[in-house]
C-alpha cells in the first residue's frame, strides 16, 4: 500500500477535511501511525486555521506547524489571489519537503488539497507560470482520494475531477461518498452512478451527521479496497 494520500474533492465544502480525518481515525485504528498535512490553507477564523486544527487532532504523531501546513492565508478566499495579497509564492518544493519530512515520522500521511483539483496557486495565470492544485499533487507523486460530497451537480464534478487525476497520471486510489445534503433526491441512484462510471474502487458512503464525528465516520470507510 502506498504510504500516502493526497484527497481532493468535487469541490470546496464538500467534506475534504472531515473526511481525511476519518481516514486518519481509520489508519490509526488499523495500527498505523498517520499524520495530516494542509499544505495550503485560506479563512482564518476565530483566529484559527480550522482544516490545520482538525488534521493535527486526527493524527497520532506530533509535528511542527510549519510542515504540516506550510501555506496559510487569513482571507477566505481564492490561495493563488490571497498570495498575490500578502505577496507570498507557493512554492511546490516547500510542500514536498515538508510532505517528506512527515512520511518519514509517520506510516501514513493523508495531504488534503485545497478546494478541488484545479484550483490555481501560481501568482500569475500566464502561461509557462501556471501551477495549480494538480500540480502540486504530481509533485508529491500520491495516490488520490476523490471525496464525492452528494448534492446535484456532484455526477459532472466528480466525472470531470475523475478525468483531471487520470491525465495527471496519477492512480486514483478510491472515492468516497458522503452524504453531505440531507435533502438530496434519488441519492441511490446517484450513488448507483457514481459506482458504474467512476473506476476506481468506493472506499465507503459517510451518512449525513448534523455534528459530523469523524471517529464515527472512520468506521463506513473500508481501507482493504483501496487500490
Ligand atoms: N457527512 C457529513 N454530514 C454533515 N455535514 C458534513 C458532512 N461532511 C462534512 N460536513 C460539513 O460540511 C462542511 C464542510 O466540510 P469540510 O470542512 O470537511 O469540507 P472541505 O471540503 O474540507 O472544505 P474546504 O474546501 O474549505 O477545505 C463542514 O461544516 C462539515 O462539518
Ligand atoms: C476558502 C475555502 N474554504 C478554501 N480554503 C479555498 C477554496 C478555493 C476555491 C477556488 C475556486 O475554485 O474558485
Ligand atoms: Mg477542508
Amino acid at each position: 500500500m502506498a504510504t500516502g494520500f493526497f484527497v481532493t474533492g468535487t469541490d470546496t465544502g464538500i467534506g475534504k477535511t472531515t473526511v481525511s480525518c476519518a481516514l486518519l481515525h481509520a489508519f490509526s485504528t488499523n495500527g498505523y501511525t498517520a499524520a495530516g498535512m494542509k499544505p495550503v490553507v485560506s479563512g482564518r477564523k476565530d483566529g484559527l486555521w480550522q482544516d490545520v486544527e482538525n488534521l493535527q487532532a486526527a493524527s497520532t504523531v506530533s509535528m511542527p506547524r510549519k510542515l504540516i501546513n506550510p501555506y496559510a492565508f487569513v482571507e477566505s478566499i481564492a490561495p493563488h489571489i490571497a498570495a498575490q495579497q500578502t505577496n507570498i509564492r507557493i512554492d511546490l518544493e516547500v510542500i514536498r519537503q515538508a510532505c517528506e519530512k512527515l512520511q518519514t515520522a509517520a506510516e501514513i500521511t493523508i495531504v488534503e488539497g485545497v478546494g478541488g483539483f484545479m484550483v490555481p496557486l501560481s501568482l500569475s495565470g500566464l502561461s509557462g507560470d501556471r501551477y495549480d492544485t494538480r500540480d502540486l499533487a504530481c509533485v508529491l507523486g500520491l495516490p488520490v482520494i476523490l471525496v464525492v460530497g452528494m448534492r446535484l451537480g456532484c455526477l459532472n464534478h466528480a466525472l470531470l475531477t475523475a478525468r483531471a487525476v487520470e491525465s495527471a497520471g496519477l492512480k486514483l486510489a478510491g472515492w468516497v461518498a458522503n452524504r453531505i445534503d440531507p435533502d438530496m433526491l434519488q441519492p441511490e441512484a446517484n450513488l448507483q452512478t457514481l459506482v458504474e462510471w467512476l473506476d476506481c474502487p468506493l472506499l465507503g458512503i459517510l451518512p449525513y451527521q448534523a455534528q459530523p464525528d469523524v471517529q464515527q465516520l472512520a468506521q463506513y470507510l473500508d481501507l482493504s479496497r483501496l487500490r
